[in-house]
């Protein structure tokens, strides 16, 4: 089955068969495999407050779907797709399969293991996770259970200079191998279901694993946040806010690692080029999954023109919105090197742990695999905007 050095017998075929041969023997699989199914099982057991934090805007996120829903991959026949590659370069590393994981918040309200399990099963497959700089976890554990899988950091760029140096040197010394700065985040948006249950995990002490590690953070506090929460929690929230922020400050960041910078939340090809004017070394287009401006673009719909504005002088990565197989060859055909895969696995997480967020990766590479050999291509780098049409 596995004839093929480069692929786990867990694509495609292999893992198509070892489901129906399970099957032979009265088995079922344990998670629904119809994304939509998987994530209406999902939102039913979460409380309501972590059903209400994980949502978005309804508009935004409908038209991320319609997005993918207005291209169509035109399937070419007869092209040997016996033998398929899906890794990727990007500068300075060579990704196993085009997915990261999506740098999610505080994933101890869906699952008690939550970054750790999704790191575990990050690592049991290869993929690439990005650790939120909101994590329940911290920078050093998770990389610690993510063993030689590669990782990367994203960061939220506080008003404190000091700490957004602390934690890109933390992540560099714990052998994370990209920071991503996410741009869209500077205040949080009106979240109509966090402030119908009167609820922000943050207020909590939830997410803050990073910051109350963290030797500038403790620094600045009158006590311990062990012995007391609540100062710590205000001087996270006078810090996080930072609407201030503008394009020349980035630069900062240079000068305290000479790891590869993506910036994530671009969505104007203006932007795109001022990503590369700055010198950074890649993009996210991204709208956050619909969850921080209403009314938003659907973020696939943006990728275009922002491919056409980088020429490739830097790697695009695109997420919001990606679901199946079909929606990574849609975005890598208009121009993406890789894509982010975001609440999927918080619903596999949600669901059944480390299994399940193995199981949602396990099925979405197969869909991934099968869907690319049978649209008649056999590597990522045969595909353009002319496998798709359009309408
Ligand atoms: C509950 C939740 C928390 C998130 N937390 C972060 C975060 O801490 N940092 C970040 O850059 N993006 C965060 N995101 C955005 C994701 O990285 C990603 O852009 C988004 O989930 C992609 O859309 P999708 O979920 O529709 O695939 C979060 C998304 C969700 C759903
Ligand atoms: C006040 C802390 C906000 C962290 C934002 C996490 C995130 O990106 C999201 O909820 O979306």
């Amino acid at each position: 089955m596995n004839d093929h050095p480069q692929q786990p017998v867990s694509y495609g075929l292999g893992r198509q068969m070892q489901v129906y041969m399970q099957g032979l023997q009265g088995q079922r699989p344990t998670l629904p495999v119809s994304p939509e199914q998987l994530e209406q099982q999902a939102k039913a057991q979460m409380s309501q407050e972590a059903r209400g934090y994980l949502a978005g805007m309804d508009d935004t996120m409908r038209s991320n779907r319609t997005a993918f829903e207005h291209w169509s991959i035109v399937p070419r026949m007869l092209r040997d797709v016996s033998h398929r590659q899906l890794t990727t370069a990007l500068p300075g590393m060579q990704l196993p399969v085009p997915l990261l994981l999506a740098p999610i918040g505080v994933q101890s309200i869906i699952h008690p293991d939550g970054e750790l399990a999704v790191a575990r099963a990050a690592a049991a497959l290869g993929v690439p996770m990005i650790l939120s700089t909101a994590a329940s976890c911290n920078i050093e554990t998770v990389g610690k259970a993510l063993g030689e899988t590669p990782r990367w950091f994203q960061l939220y760029w506080s008003k404190d200079l000091d700490l957004n140096a602390s934690f890109v040197q933390r992540a560099e010394k714990a052998g994370y191998s990209a920071i991503v700065v996410t741009l869209d985040t500077l205040m949080l948006s009106w979240r109509e279901q966090d402030i119908q249950n009167a609820y922000l995990p943050f207020l909590l002490g939830e997410g803050l694993a990073n910051y109350f590690t963290d030797p500038i953070f403790r620094q600045s506090l009158p006590q311990a946040p062990e012995d007391n929460p609540m100062a710590a929690i205000r001087h996270f929230i006078d810090i996080f806010l930072n609407p201030a922020l503008t394009w020349d400050q980035l630069g900062f960041l240079r000068q305290h690692t000479n790891l590869p910078i993506f910036l994530k939340g671009v969505m104007h090809p203006d932007d795109a080029q001022r990503t590369i004017d700055i010198g950074m070394d890649g993009i996210v287009v991204s709208n956050h999954g619909g969850r921080q401006v209403g009314g938003a673009r659907g973020a696939l719909d943006a990728l275009p023109g922002i491919s056409a504005a980088v020429q490739r002088q830097i790697p695009v990565l695109f997420d919001s919105g990606i679901r199946r197989g079909s929606d990574i060859i849609k975005a890598l055909a208009l121009g993406a090197s890789a894509v982010l895969l975001g609440r999927p696995y918080i619903w596999g997480l949600a669901l059944d742990g480390q299994q399940g967020v193995q199981t949602v990766l396990e099925n979405l590479l197969a869909d991934l695999d099968l869907t690319l050999a049978l649209s008649g291509y056999s590597s990522l780098d045969q595909l353009d905007a002319s496998a798709l049409v359009h309408e």
